[in-house]
């Protein structure tokens, strides 16, 4: 398998390997570039720039050593020169790309690292701004180079080699920048983690679909047929995916305009650069939305973890217990699976703050979850009700069984020693309250269940604590 850890920023390798990469890939692609152009101008398609940054953005520390600047200026200059392009253009074409890549380099650098890596909403005008100013600066140089060397009008040399830039920058740089957090090599970290049906193609499909009638209709207008699948794209999957789909939709909209209605000549140019910017502007709105998308996403995943736990003890807070008992329930009754409920609740533990202090009394709430959690399996739920009192539900299984289950948190909490501020170590014990919820008494709801368990743990308590009682059916 090929490796491609050079593109982990977790992965440090020695500063002269990635040298050697930035030189290799200023080659490449300047090959590549160089390959498209046509006879009378500048390359269609040059995404040097974008790469190098791009790299350098995911492995700042090789951007930081001077060398390296300076063997990709030489990789520039020479690979233009070897390719037939006389010296004062080849060296200065090289300068004008390595400004870009300097300039848009020290912008990123300055931005936090969450906006950098797309994870802000402002991330995307961020990225705008830093790619423009970066185009801007390379052409610069770039644009008065080409206006001299190809006699074109200044304005026309400028805004070509800006937008071309921009272009590669705004389309190529987010690969790079969202990849710093993920395994590129497994193709599966760039696909969204939900689990797959065939609804989820939808988005892709309509993307096909509309790309397919542009195509076919032809038309100023087409290049916005796509717009609701990208946004839908956006909404579905996500940030990195939409950044890849982003990258081969705009790819695949500049090559079915050259081969469409447009071929690539000096007559046309205008026409070529609106709809080169026009292709690489329309990728930001796709972007936009899915990183406010997965902002909001991630919020509400905050929230809920704020709402359905308990901040102390880390048990599930009462109202999520509830609703997860309630479903519990309902899949128990549809299997004819028995279930069991314990209401737990620690013994004396009033004392425990009265004589040690509140704080005190919360680590003793911590250690009696951890040593309860360590005696149940996945499957079971333990939720705090309020104050010292917990609840545990044991999904398919039998009274014997929850017993053996109930003896093992009351032993488990007995043998612990429990250290506090100021050196103590004591040691709390619970009573444990059992009801039983069996095929043919389902039917009602989990509080009145809960209120059995109750009352049996109120038996728990008057036969004088740290012991179990199951709750007895009077009609039964
Ligand atoms: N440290 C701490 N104490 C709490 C918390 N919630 C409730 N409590 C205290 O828990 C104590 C419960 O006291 P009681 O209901 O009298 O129960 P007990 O002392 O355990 O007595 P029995 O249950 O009869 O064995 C009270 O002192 C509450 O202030 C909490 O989050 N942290």
């Amino acid at each position: 398998m090929v490796s491609l850890s050079f593109l982990s920023s977790s992965t440090k390798r020695p500063l002269w390997q990635g040298q050697l990469l930035v030189v290799l890939c200023v080659v490449v692609f300047s090959l590549l570039g160089i390959g498209t152009r046509t006879s009378e101008y500048l390359a269609s398609f040059w995404g040097t720039n974008a790469v190098m940054l791009g790299l350098l953005l995911r492995n700042p520390h090789w951007g930081r050593d001077w060398r390296t600047w300076a063997y990709a200026y030489a990789a520039y200059a020479l690979t233009d020169w070897l390719m037939g392009t006389a010296p004062f253009w080849a060296f200065g074409m090289a300068a004008a790309n390595e400004l870009g890549v300097a300039v848009g380099w020290w912008l990123f650098m300055r931005k936090p690292r969450r906006v950098r890596e797309l994870q802000q909403s402002r991330s995307v005008l961020e990225l705008l701004q830093a790619c423009l100013v970066a185009a801007l600066a390379s052409a610069a140089v770039g644009g008065a180079l080409s206006w001299m060397r190809f006699e074109i009008p200044w304005w026309q040399a400028y805004v070509m080699w800006a937008v071309s830039e921009f272009a590669a920058f705004i389309l190529t740089v987010p690969v790079f920048l969202v990849a710093a957090r993920t395994k590129v090599w497994s193709w599966r970290s760039w696909w969204p983690d939900k689990p797959m049906d065939w609804h989820y193609a939808l988005p892709l499909v309509t993307l096909i679909a509309s790309e397919a009638v542009a195509f076919v209709m032809k038309g100023p207008g087409t290049l916005g047929f796509s717009v609701p699948a990208m946004i839908w794209y956006a909404m579905a999957y996500g940030v990195r995916p939409t950044v890849l789909l982003n990258f081969v939709l705009s790819l695949w909209k500049m090559l079915s305009i050259s081969i469409g209605s447009f071929t690539f000549s000096l007559a046309d140019i205008n026409d070529v650069t609106s709809l080169r910017l026009g292709v690489a502007l329309l990728s930001l709105a796709p972007l936009t939305v899915a990183c406010t998308y997965a902002l909001r996403q991630q919020s509400l995943g905050q929230l809920r973890q704020l709402v359905d736990y308990d901040a102390l003890t880390g048990a599930l807070s009462r109202r999520a217990l509830l609703e997860r008992g309630g479903k519990l329930l309902q899949r128990m009754r549809g299997e004819g699976q028995p279930m069991v409920l314990l209401m737990i609740d620690l013994d004396y533990f009033k004392q425990v703050n009265d004589l040690y202090g509140h704080a005190n009394g919360d680590k003793v709430l911590q250690a009696f979850v951890r040593s309860t959690q360590a005696v149940l399996r996945p499957e079971d739920v333990l939720g705090r009700m309020g104050g010292e009192e917990f609840v545990v539900i044991l999904p398919r299984t039998a009274l014997a069984q929850a017993q053996r289950v109930a003896q093992r948190i009351g032993d488990q909490l007995r043998q612990l020693e429990i250290v506090l501020d100021g050196s103590n170590v004591i040691g709390v014990t619970c009573s444990i309250g059992m009801a039983a919820i069996t095929q043919w008494d389902a039917h009602n709801p989990l509080e009145l269940h809960l209120s059995f368990a109750d009352h049996a743990l109120y038996q728990a308590k008057a036969a004088g604590r740290d012991c179990v009682r199951v709750y007895q059916d009077p009609g039964r």
